[in-house]
């Protein structure tokens, strides 16, 4: 897919990844909607953007991704400003172990949410023009994170929803591909509140276990996880596939095609 003049949206894109995400596409000449629950980021987001790209590259708007009435709006206003959307990536998200309803609700419902939302305004049988929609989940979204398990949870629900989501899209002749990003630990703000009890709640006690992990896995800066989501949105071969990235790089989750190929050790019964 060339990016040029293509129409993206992208959630929780005040900062950290989401900030990578929409800077890169605006890098290879897409006009970007930023959408982030957080208005003065955002908000000071733009203006900086708007000196480096001119004021008609961007638009914030201010929304939250668990609110049909919100997220459906501004899916509106950004039709009604630029005629169409072409790349949707759904990745605000939370680690919060203590209020873990409000983790599920913007993790994985905003995913949903997002998802739906994007193939209303893009699928071809409807009249939309196509195109691809990446969902951010997380390495935490193919193998367990001890210290956070309703992120986990959540995680590997955004991987299993967007998979069955690219098949359906498929069947239907959508012409919209539907793809995930699991990072690794990354050097946002995000990465630094497994010490806080606030947000792991009681599995503060893992603590130690989290620094033993990330210092095996190592963080990432966004940029490198920024190069791997523009794989997934340009490659147009790619459709309901996981893209793992760590320090090393990145590589594609090969997921087993059917059952009986599933890794197993039969019982007896
Ligand atoms: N930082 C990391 O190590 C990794 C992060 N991820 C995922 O990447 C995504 C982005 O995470 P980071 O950039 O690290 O976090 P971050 O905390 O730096 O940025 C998340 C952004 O989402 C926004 N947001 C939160 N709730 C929202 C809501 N209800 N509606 C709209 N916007 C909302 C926040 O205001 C913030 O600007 C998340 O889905 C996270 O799970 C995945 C793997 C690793
Ligand atoms: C580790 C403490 C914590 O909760 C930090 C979270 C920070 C970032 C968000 C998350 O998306 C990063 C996940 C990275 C996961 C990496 C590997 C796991 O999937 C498996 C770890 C289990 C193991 O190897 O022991």
């Amino acid at each position: 897919m060339d990016l040029e003049d293509k129409v993206a949206l992208v959630t929780g894109g005040a900062q950290g990844l989401g900030r990578s995400f929409v800077e890169i596409l605006l890098k290879n000449g897409a006009k970007v909607a930023i959408i982030d629950v957080n208005e003065s980021l955002g908000n000071e987001l733009k203006v900086t953007l708007n000196q480096e790209y001119g004021p008609d590259r961007t638009e914030f708007y201010t929304a939250d991704v668990t609110s049909e009435e919100q997220f459906k709006g501004v899916f509106q206003k950004v039709v009604e400003k630029y005629g169409q959307i072409d790349i949707v990536c759904n990745n605000a998200g939370i680690i919060n172990e203590n209020d873990w309803e409000k983790a599920i609700a913007i993790n994985l419902g905003g995913v949903v949410r997002g998802t739906y939302l994007a193939l209303d305004h893009m699928k071809k049988d409807k009249g939309g023009k196509g195109g691809v929609i990446v969902n951010v989940a997380s390495l935490a979204g193919l193998g367990p994170l001890f210290p956070t398990p309703v992120y986990t949870a959540t995680k590997h629900g955004v991987v299993g929803f967007t998979r069955a989501m690219a098949g359906v899209s498929t069947l239907a002749n959508h012409g919209v591909r539907i793809n995930i990003l699991c990072p690794g630990f990354v050097n946002t703000n995000l990465v630094t509140l497994f010490s806080s009890e606030e947000h792991v709640g009681r599995f503060l006690h893992l603590r130690n276990l989290s620094e033993k992990i990330l210092e095996q896995y190592g963080v990432m800066e966004t940029d490198h996880v920024a190069k791997a989501f523009l794989v997934l949105v340009k490659d147009e071969t790619k459709n309901g596939e996981a893209l793992m990235v760590h320090v090393d790089g990145a590589a594609f989750y090969s997921f087993p095609k059917q059952v009986k190929d599933f890794p197993s050790t039969k019982v007896n019964l």
